[in-house]
């Protein structure tokens, strides 16, 4: 089967207060070992990640280096924990298939995602990014630096950016080619660089792509069979976090789209990965989609746990 995973924060941090380089390795290199045991199943495996956290730490360096070093934009940041991520993933995957003498080529590919220029979530930013705070320091940061914030999923206060639909993956055409002769591609990584296009030329926009939905872009476009997104919860729940929270196991898009209707989803985290689900799926007969924790990624491709969009 051909798979694209899609790897949540947790899957490449430890905590938030743990942010060293060498942390983030040691995470990965843990959670590749998931990736592999999929890998040694037969299955070819595309590999997307997350990159909220990170884009948020690379933006801040920025900000506070100004006057002794200029900032980089956007878009550029976004290059930045494509290659920082990318490369630790690469690394990381590389060790574990050596050490289990299989012999597969790992390749991260620089992605670029077209968007909309008049999108309308350049208008309402939505996508969190950075660290967590706390109520009286997001209320500052506010106040200083302007930055738009909401509340995260009872997580704490966040940084929200714009975060326009991906339409176009630009690479698509060598991520299939490296992918259909046998390589194990990491794309689209932090939901791609976003470019508009300007007649023939590309240009990087300040925003940040849900890697989710660039995920559902990628599965569609590879043509693969099961869309796999690994997070921090082992299911998708109604009523999260109440006395009455129940867990989802097996769902058809017309209940899962009744649930999103109720308001069981939080937008900005679970809910864009209930939508790139439901996308995937309808997209064509046969496909699955599968949301878990990446210790259940197993279990749950042999249909023993997770929730299982189908
Ligand atoms: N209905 C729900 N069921 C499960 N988790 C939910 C739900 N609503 C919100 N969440 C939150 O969404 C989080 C996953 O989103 P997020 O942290 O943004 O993902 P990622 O792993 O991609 O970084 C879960 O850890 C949980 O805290
Ligand atoms: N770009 C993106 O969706 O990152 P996270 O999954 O880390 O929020």
């Amino acid at each position: 089967m051909k798979i694209v995973v899609a790897l949540g924060g947790n899957a490449l941090q430890n905590k938030d207060s743990d942010f060293t380089s060498e942390s983030q390795l040691n995470i990965i290199r843990k959670s590749v070992k998931h990736l592999v045991d999929i890998i040694e199943k037969g299955h070819d495996l595309i590999i997307t990640h997350g990159n909220g956290p990170q884009i948020g730490r690379i933006i801040i360096q920025n900000e506070i280096a100004k006057g002794i070093t200029p900032a980089m934009p956007f878009d550029v940041c976004g290059a930045m924990s494509q290659g920082m991520i990318g490369y630790h993933i690469q690394q990381a995957l590389g060790d574990e298939i050596k050490e289990r003498g299989k012999k597969k080529s790992v390749a991260t590919i620089i992605t670029q995602i077209v968007v909309d220029k008049d999108d309308d979530g350049f208008k309402n930013p939505t996508k969190p990014i950075g660290p967590f705070y706390s109520k009286e320091e997001a209320l500052r940061l506010k106040e200083e630096k302007g930055y738009e914030i909401i509340e995260d999923s009872g997580r704490g206060y966040r940084r929200v950016v714009a975060s326009p639909k991906p339409k176009k993956i630009v690479e698509i055409e060598t991520i299939r080619t490296l992918v259909d002769n046998g390589n194990i591609v990491i794309a689209a990584g932090g939901g791609g660089i976003p470019v508009i296009e300007e007649g023939s030329k590309l240009r990087g926009v300040e925003a940040v792509i849900d890697k989710d939905l660039a995920s559902e872009r990628l599965a569609k476009d590879i043509d693969a069979d099961i869309l796999l997104i690994l997070t921090a919860v082992d299911k998708v729940y109604l009523n999260y976090r109440k006395t009455n929270e129940r867990g989802l196991n097996k769902v058809g898009v017309v209940e899962m789209k009744k649930y999103i209707e109720q308001g069981h989803f939080a937008p900005g985290s679970m809910l864009p990965k209930v939508l790139a689900s439901i996308g995937f799926v309808e997209s064509k007969r046969g496909r699955k989609a599968i949301i878990t924790s990446l210790d259940k990624a197993n279990t749950a491709l042999c249909g023993l746990s997770g929730t299982i969009i189908e």
